[in-house]
């Protein structure tokens, strides 16, 4: 993956000519606009609540000596100055936590997914959103996250696996043809591909002009992305329209048209979030009226709330809605899989009770994998990955696969063994840690361990001749690198 360029403070924002002068007229304090653009973000975690509470992962960094705050407006969200450095942290790479801008939390925030909801991510990739939405579903239920790009959907694989959730099937379409196979969606996120204007704060060149021809291209794909994701939306339903820009043609010109077109199909409902301040979409912009109903849109200026800048709309159903979409069925089992499933009780002690909640199956032969039992797919259409790995199906003995010990591992009753701090990041490296007796003791020769630190799940290893084999993937240990230890 591409190294994200370090923060530069520009030289003068603002007396130089850049992408926001165009918006000099809208915004209520230019100075105080600038300023912020001039300043780093915080840090922001998003903690993983399938695996642990905001209030425990505070707990957690103020015990290492950092010291977190809330956001606030996101209860699950904490920002973390002083010199932290959220990626090389091990509950990052042990997923306890999603690094999230702050901004980018917004539009799940307003969207609300609730658990037993289906939920389409139509331009998901890398994944940020999907996981968001995933956790507020209670990892259960359905969520279909797609993007046109198979190769940055393989950073959302690697989110999903991280995250051990277990309630998110992958597609790779065009989505503003997404078919209607795919199944009706209680709620749609279409955070649409953008001229990115407003992530300046983590990137330079977002300060960039964006030529007329490259925003009309996008202005036309936003159009589409949108309707698309109106159109899969059940009566009742809704769905945000987020990018991470100011220009009015990307944000209130994109969903005033797309509103014109449903024909009283679907309504704003305004923008709000409690503790956070957002300011209405505009009514006109450069000669062109979209009407006043815009304002119920909602613009995150980064002086505002010390963020990135975003763009939010919430659209709600109001029509009956014959829509031309099934309801998918649940996803199969299939025994051998569930067989091998077992796995996880005999050796590690998880209850039947929670296996009960996964349904096992196979894609390709490699691994058993899991996901929610009532976990509704993509319906017709074909699916890249569903759920995760969980159980290694070709080794002697079956080996509950990392992900699937994100997953599961917190629910072990068995075999578990706690680690030091040095011991963690000498496991992330995959190297053998020797264990006295009194350790070693209880545990089985040969048998798989889940690995704790601090009585959170950080993968599995296998014991033998007295010492802890690594099992940590050599895919996650390359991605670590050189940043653990
Ligand atoms: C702003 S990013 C999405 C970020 C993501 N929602 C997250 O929170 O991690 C926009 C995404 O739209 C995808 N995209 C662009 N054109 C698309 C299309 N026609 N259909 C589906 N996805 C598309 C891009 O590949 C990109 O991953």
């Amino acid at each position: 993956m591409a190294r994200r360029e370090r923060y530069q403070p520009p030289e003068d924002l603002a007396r130089g000519e850049s992408a926001y002068t165009r918006y000099r007229a809208v915004i209520d304090d230019w100075q105080a606009f600038c300023d912020a653009l001039q300043r780093p973000l915080s840090p922001c975690l998003r903690a993983n609540t399938t695996r642990l509470t905001r209030d425990e992962l505070d707990k957690l960094l103020r015990d290492e000596g950092w010291d977190p705050r809330p956001l606030g407006w996101q209860g699950d969200a904490l920002l973390v100055d002083g010199g932290f450095r959220p990626g090389h942290h091990w509950g990052a790479i042990a997923g306890l936590y999603q690094i999230q801008e702050a901004a980018s939390l917004l539009p799940v925030q307003l969207l609300d997914p609730r658990p037993g909801e289906r939920v389409l991510d139509l331009c998901a990739a890398p994944g940020n959103k999907t996981v968001q939405v995933a956790d507020a579903l209670g990892n259960r239920g359905t969520v279909v996250a797609n993007d046109a790009s198979a190769g940055r959907l393989g950073a959302l694989g690697q989110a999903v696996k991280r995250h051990g959730v277990v309630n998110v099937s992958q597609t790779v379409r065009d989505g503003q043809g997404m078919p209607w196979a795919a199944g009706r969606f209680d709620k749609v996120v279409v955070d649409a591909p953008c001229s990115c204007e407003g992530t300046f704060r983590k990137t330079a060149t977002a300060a960039e002009p964006t030529s007329p021809a490259f925003r009309q291209r996008l202005v036309q794909r936003q159009q589409r992305l949108l309707l698309r994701g109106m159109a899969l939306t059940r009566p009742g339903g809704t769905v945000v329209y987020s990018t991470c820009t100011f220009a009015p043609e990307e944000n209130e010109a994109v969903v005033a048209a797309a509103l014109a077109r449903c024909s009283g199909a679907f309504e704003l409902i305004p923008a709000r979030v409690a503790g956070l301040q957002l300011s209405p979409g505009l009514e006109a912009w450069d000669g062109v009226d979209f009407g006043a109903d815009m304002a119920a849109c909602g613009r995150l200026w980064p002086h505002h709330n010390d963020t990135g800048g975003f763009f939010v709309a919430l659209l709600r159903r109001v029509d009956d809605g014959s829509s031309q979409s099934e309801d998918p069925l649940p996803l199969p089992e299939e025994p051998r899989a569930r067989t091998l499933l077992q796995t996880f009780e005999d050796e590690l002690g998880v209850s039947a009770e929670v296996l009960d909640g996964l349904t096992a199956f196979f894609e390709g032969s490699k691994y058993a994998k899991v996901v929610a039992a009532d976990h509704t797919a993509a319906g017709g259409i074909p699916v890249v990955r569903s759920g995760i790995p969980a159980v290694r199906a070709q080794t002697r003995p079956p080996k509950p696969s990392t992900a699937g010990v994100m997953a599961l591992g917190h629910h072990a009753r068995g075999a578990v063994l706690e680690l030091e701090r040095a011991e963690v990041y000498a496991f992330f490296r995959r190297e053998p840690l020797l264990l006295g007796p009194e350790r070693g003791s209880g545990l089985r020769e040969g048998g798989h361990v889940v690995l704790r630190h601090r009585g959170h799940t950080i993968g599995i290893g296998m014991y033998r001749n007295g010492a802890m084999v690594s099992l940590f993937p050599k895919a996650w240990s390359r991605a670590a690198g050189g940043t653990v230890g």
